[in-house]
């Protein structure tokens, strides 16, 4: 059994459902929560799961992250768009040898918590994972569910297989959760946003589900022509992504359950977008390239208008 401590950061649907299977195979893990902390402190979490469902009737619960021991893995495990609180967060929570691991989606996201704790102590995934939280400490897992796992060094320059990576692979497996491991992070992070940018966006802007999206010979076309433009922008930034792969994505979406996206709920239930990090920060890097991409600024430009509305309360 391994010994090392885990801290999940945002207990939420996917922190809430990575952090319960790890302490259900027998884990120390440490639950950060915020609104939920009082229902989840008295009564745990419910996990409703298409593999199985199960509750943990008490788990290690921290409204102040102050109160955490150190842990050897520091999973960050919030919405983006409550970054600015990781500088307070990691530096207490993380042991000296310890690790954060970055399990949200976007780019550029392991460079910030590189400028918190310093680049030899990140590692970043991506989630391939349908899951949402329906109330309090109750999470419903839909679909999917596996993490593709890189190391980061500065600057996104591939790290290989290191023995950390496959030390948490180890102990995710152990927990019943797939894990691909990747030696190259930063390709790993252009490739989920093949997929993330074209949907999330346009499910917001057209009010649609990835099922209807991909029905409609109209948006189906928008969708392949963002995936496209996400090549161009990964390219720019000497990262290869093979054009097979739009087809790989639009088959993978072909086969899904019609699925709301996390921003799509995110804009319904009038909570932030998680802009930045998806269309604000890949444009960026790609502008930085000298690449201007046309399609994904338009609708980033878009979703801030929409997101600026939720923030007045429009
Ligand atoms: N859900 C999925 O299936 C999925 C799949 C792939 C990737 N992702 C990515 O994973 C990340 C997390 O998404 P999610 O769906 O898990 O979001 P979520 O359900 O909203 O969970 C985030 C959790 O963080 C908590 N939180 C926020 N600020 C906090 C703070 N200062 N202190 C303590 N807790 C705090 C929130 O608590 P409150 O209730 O108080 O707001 C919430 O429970 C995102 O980047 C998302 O894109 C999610
Ligand atoms: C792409 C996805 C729907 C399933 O892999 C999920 O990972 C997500 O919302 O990012």
């Amino acid at each position: 059994m391994s010994t090392r401590t885990y801290a999940i950061l945002g207990t939420g649907a996917l922190g809430g459902f990575y952090g319960a299977k790890l302490q259900k195979a027998g884990l120390d893990v440490h639950f950060l929560l915020r609104s939920d902390y009082e229902h989840v402190r008295k009564h745990g979490l419910v996990i409703e799961s298409v593999d199985g469902n199960f509750s943990l009737p008490q788990i290690n619960a921290y409204q102040d992250v102050k109160d955490i021991p150190q842990c050897d893995v520091v999973v960050v495990a919030l919405k983006t768009t409550q970054n600015q609180s990781l500088p307070k967060m990691l530096t207490s929570v993380v042991k000296d040898n310890g690790v954060v691991l970055v399990l949200q989606n976007g780019l550029g996201l392991e460079p910030e918590v590189a400028q918190i704790v310093g680049s030899t102590r990140v590692m970043g995934g991506l989630c391939f994972l349908c899951s949402n939280k329906l109330q309090a400490g109750h999470i419903r897992h839909v679909a999917y569910g596996h993490i593709i796992l890189g190391d980061y060094t500065s600057n996104y320059y591939p790290a290989g297989i290191t023995p950390r990576m496959q030390q948490v692979a180890n102990d995710f497996k152990s927990a019943g959760i797939g894990i691909e491991l990747t030696e190259d992070l930063f390709k790993a992070r252009w490739q989920k946003l093949v997929w993330n940018i074209p949907y999330n966006g346009l499910s917001v802007i057209l009010n649609a589900t990835t099922a209807e999206l991909m029905a409609n010979v109209y948006s189906r076309k928008l969708v392949e022509q963002l995936m496209h433009e996400v090549l161009a922008g990964a390219k720019s930034c000497n990262c290869s992504i093979v054009d097979s792969f739009v087809e790989t994505m639009l088959n993978y979406t072909d086969k899904m359950k019609p699925y709301r996206t996390s921003m799509k709920i995110d804009y319904d239930e009038r909570r932030p977008m998680e802009v930045e990090a998806i269309f604000g920060n890949p444009l960026r890097m790609a502008q930085a390239a000298g690449t201007h991409l046309p399609q994904i600024s338009c609708l980033y430009h878009q979703l801030k208008f929409l997101d600026a509305k939720l923030n007045e309360g429009v």
